[in-house]
């Protein structure tokens, strides 16, 4: 099957390669011409476990191909998959600019029956609105689909491969038949919707795991003043198959280009329609407040912010990925630069999108760990790269001037802990300095 792929980010260039893989013919197209020259030269512009040799393979069999064209990706093509971007709006509401103009790109060159399917998450209706774009400019057969995408950055290439289910929301039986006789080959669970249920169960899928992550972080505020441990707390809820165990991760709060834009998209989608979503506005408020904890535990432990130089372990959102759309990096950086402080950062990967995205001076790339933790007043952790879980408590503690380690996401144990004099504050963990002999402040 011919496939056409608009918009080369992460959804668009994943699924391009993984449909390359299995065998079907996928001419992928984006605007930007820079990204596209690398990718023909078999260069993947994104960090993502095992893309680039997937991309370096296809490329080789001529079954995947990259261009700036869209007539050329889209004419002959059975399937054309919209994989723009949708941004935030400065209302929170998604921009769904780059989706009309990808459908009026598309209506001027189909030609024959074509499915039009839809990864980008986009509101209630907006594939209804691609379809009225479509039908305006062109007498060619086609309908339109909602597939939603699933995938995790830093696992994209599994999760797309692998998915727990796939979401098919149209009003064709014909373009269902075709896109369960693409995906059967990937998962039995196939769910076909109406439209409009596909578009929502996106954005409920995302709002709901980011309920989660708040909730627990929630949780391990709690832990703080009472006592508990909130890996344990998470521990022993995981077990009931009702609550499950993933998504319960305490820590500095969710970041990303999907989970901030997406909450607050739906809070807006709700909005229209004169519902007040209160549970998801919380979700985002208690979001939004909970990485600054990183920065009022420095407050705690350095009289003067103004004089202390701020180690940074960590820059992208999560680990695996060089992507630092809304990482929690960027707020606490821009606090701890606003009072005063001097930054030293190490990234393994991100740095460099960091430097050219955060554009503020002030912060010290480092190229190794050790050279953004020797000599501070304090370290912190904000992202769990394994490169981190490897250095152990005691090797940071011979690093730095004062012995503060802020670990936001809560990866050292008690034992490796205990060898040192560190002052260790991590998530929801408050009996993780017990081998001090003073007893450290908490957060009132
Ligand atoms: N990043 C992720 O992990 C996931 C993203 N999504 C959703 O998928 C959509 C895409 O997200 P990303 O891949 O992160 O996007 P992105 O913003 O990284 O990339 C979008 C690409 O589309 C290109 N583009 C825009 N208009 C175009 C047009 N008319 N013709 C050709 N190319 C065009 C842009 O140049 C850009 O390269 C969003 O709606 C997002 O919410 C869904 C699941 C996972
Ligand atoms: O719509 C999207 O774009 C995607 O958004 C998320 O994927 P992603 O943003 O790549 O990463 P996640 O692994 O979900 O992590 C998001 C954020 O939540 C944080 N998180 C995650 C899990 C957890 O237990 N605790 C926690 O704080 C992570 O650190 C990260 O900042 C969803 O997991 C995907 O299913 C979805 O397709």
């Amino acid at each position: 099957m011919k496939i056409a792929v608009v918009g080369v980010g992460y959804v668009g260039l994943v699924s391009g390669v993984c449909f390359s893989e299995l065998g079907h013919q996928v001419v992928c197209v984006d605007k930007v011409a820079e990204k596209i020259e690398r990718l023909q030269a078999g260069e993947a512009p994104i960090y993502e476990l095992g893309l680039q040799p997937l991309i370096v393979d296809n490329l080789d069999q001529g079954r995947l191909s990259f261009t700036t064209n869209t007539a050329d990706a889209v004419q002959g093509a059975e399937l054309v998959i919209i994989a723009v971007g949708t941004p935030s709006l400065p209302n929170g509401q998604a921009n769904l600019s780059y989706i009309e103009q990808a459908a009026v790109d598309i209506a001027e060159s189909l030609s024959g029956y074509t499915v039009v399917v839809t990864k980008s998450t986009v509101p209630v209706g907006t594939n209804e609105k691609i379809r009225e774009i479509i039908a305006a400019r062109t007498r060619e057969e086609f309908d339109v689909a909602s597939v939603p995408e699933f995938l995790r950055e830093g696992t994209a290439v599994m999760d797309t491969m692998n998915p727990d289910r796939i979401i098919i929301g149209t009003d064709s039986v014909r373009a269902a038949d075709k896109l369960v006789q693409l995906h059967e080959r990937l998962t039995a669970n196939i769910v076909i919707t109406d439209i409009r249920s596909a578009e929502m169960i996106k954005y409920a899928s995302n709002a709901f795991l980011a309920t989660k992550i708040s909730f627990i972080n929630e949780i391990a505020n709690i832990c703080e003043k009472v006592g508990a441990d909130v890996t344990q707390v998470a521990h022993g809820m995981g077990f009931d198959k009702r609550i499950g165990s993933s998504f319960l991760k305490a820590g500095i709060g969710y970041g990303g280009s999907c989970f901030p834009k997406d909450t607050q998209a739906l809070i807006q989608i709700a909005g229209q329609m004169d519902y007040d979503f209160k549970l998801l506005k919380s979700v985002v408020e208690v979001n939004r407040d909970q990485r600054f904890n990183v920065v009022r535990k420095l407050d705690l432990l350095l009289e003067n912010m103004e004089d202390a130089v701020i180690g940074i372990w960590g820059l992208s959102f999560k680990p695996e990925t060089d992507d630092v759309r809304d990482a929690p990096a960027v707020e606490i950086i821009s606090a701890l630069l606003e009072r005063g402080v001097r930054v030293k950062a190490y990234d393994p990967v991100a740095a460099d999108n960091f430097r050219k995205q955060f554009g503020k001076d002030g912060v010290e790339y480092c190229s190794e760990a050790a050279d953004a933790a020797r000599e501070c007043d304090a370290l912190c952790i904000l992202t769990e790269w394994s490169e981190f879980q490897h250095i152990s408590p005691a090797q940071i503690e011979s690093w730095l001037k004062r012995p503060y380690l802020i670990d936001g996401r809560n990866i050292y144990t008690e034992e490796q802990l205990a060898e040192t004099g560190l002052v260790y504050y991590s998530v929801g963990r408050p009996g993780m300095n017990q081998g001090l002999r003073e007893p450290v402040p908490t957060l009132s």
